[in-house]
């Protein structure tokens, strides 16, 4: 399991600096970003899973985003804070494509639609569900394949407290089996669910550890 790092990474929008960080490289473990709305985090996360262009290089170990995309996105998962999915496709069509992109085991999907109770709709259409569904969709999305990070944008929110006990444990046992997370909150949450082993600030464009 590879650790990810940043190198003279500089993320603008026009001629607006908004994300500058000269060396970071986040060990293994489970990270937790901080910052208030607008601060920038999902606009890091977008960069670190190769959804957003930006300045200077990300690696995962030895594989280079811009160089090796695939490799890279193959280790690399991702949930956005508030995931858009296209209204006509059901949960399982996704689940299914994701499921072939990221070469996850067999058995897998079943388990993880179950685990989430994501089952109980997965044959409707994406624009009927309600944001808590679709959160708990992209979550099972983010955690297909074997990836060694998984990065999850607000991972708790729109979820009701059951679902937050639930992703809490998915990422709490992964972590447990060698995977690394990276996720974001806006405001203080109990880090006694998710235990999160670094802390860090994002603010005047910079991210700042705090522990
Ligand atoms: N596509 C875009 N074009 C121009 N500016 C953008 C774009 N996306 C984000 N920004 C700006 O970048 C800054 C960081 O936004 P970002 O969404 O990453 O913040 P955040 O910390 O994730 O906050 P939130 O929790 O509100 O999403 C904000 O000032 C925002 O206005």
């Amino acid at each position: 399991m590879s650790m990810l790092s940043l190198h003279n990474f500089q993320k603008s929008f026009g001629k607006q600096l908004i994300l500058e960080i000269p060396e970071l490289t986040f060990e293994r473990g489970i990270h937790w970003i901080k910052g208030r709305n607008g601060s920038g985090k999902s606009t890091l996360f977008n960069c670190l899973a190769g959804l957003s262009p930006y300045q200077g290089e990300i690696s995962l170990g030895e594989i280079n985003l811009k160089k090796s995309p695939q490799a890279y996105k193959l280790k690399v998962n991702y949930s956005q804070s508030e995931p858009l999915f296209p209204e006509f496709l059901s949960g399982n069509d996704l689940i299914n494509f994701f499921a072939k992109l990221k070469k996850a085991p067999a058995g897998q999907s079943k388990f993880l639609i179950q685990q989430l109770s994501v089952d109980a709709y997965a044959d409707q259409p994406c624009g009927t569900y309600s944001s808590g569904m679709t959160k708990k969709l992209s979550i099972v999305l983010a955690f297909l394949g074997e990836p060694e990070w998984i990065i999850l944008d607000e991972p708790l929110i729109t979820l009701d407290v059951e679902a937050q006990q639930l992703v809490s444990k998915m990422i709490v046992e992964s972590r447990e089996k060698g995977v690394s997370f990276l996720f974001s909150t806006h405001q203080d949450f109990d880090n006694s669910l998710i235990k999160a082993s670094h802390t860090y600030k994002v603010e005047n464009r910079l991210l700042t550890p705090e522990s």
